[in-house]
């Protein structure tokens, strides 16, 4: 696994747990303005998850670290990101699988997670790297978590 320094944001919670990941994924944007990325082709994605929060569960874990990635890796690794539901829609660029909606996505999947626990942890940050030299980060509005 790559070591790597991700950006942080300042927050209230006293708990914030980072999870790294990868996953293999295709994917094609369906349109051709997007140059050679409309063409089928893969990465090995790179995604560090931010979990934060104030109260542990009986485990005494904001979120055990494994469900994290299986949430993500059981989903999308060596999938074709357009087959997926998450993906699917002509003309719907909010809905291409760019790095961008990508990592909104994961985030949204696991914070639909998280809803369901009792000690009520969010997904603050989604660090996505699709190629070395290419990379997103996804906050969820500032509202929404703090
Ligand atoms: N804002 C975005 N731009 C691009 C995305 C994207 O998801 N969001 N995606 C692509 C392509 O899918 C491509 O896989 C990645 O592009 P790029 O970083 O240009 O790839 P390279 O490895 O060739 O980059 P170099 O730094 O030139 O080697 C394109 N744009
Ligand atoms: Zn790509």
């Amino acid at each position: 696994m790559i070591q790597q320094i991700y950006p942080s944001v300042p927050h209230p919670y006293r708990y914030e747990l980072n999870k790294d990941m990868h996953f293999a994924a295709a994917h094609y944007i369906p349109d051709e303005r997007a140059g050679n990325c409309s063409e089928l082709h893969g990465h090995t994605y790179f995604a560090n998850l931010t979990i934060v929060g104030n109260e542990l569960d009986e485990c005494g874990f904001l979120v055990n670290f494994s469900l994290v990635k299986k949430l993500i890796h059981d989903r999308f690794d060596h999938s074709l990101l357009n087959g997926h539901a998450d993906f699917t829609g002509d003309k719907q660029p909010e809905r291409y699988p760019t790095t961008e909606n990508v990592a909104r996505t994961l985030c949204e999947l696991v914070q639909s997670h998280l809803d369901g626990m009792a000690n009520k942890p969010i997904c603050s940050q989604v660090f996505l790297r699709e190629t070395p030299s290419s990379y997103v980060v996804y906050r969820p509005a500032a509202g929404a978590v703090i």
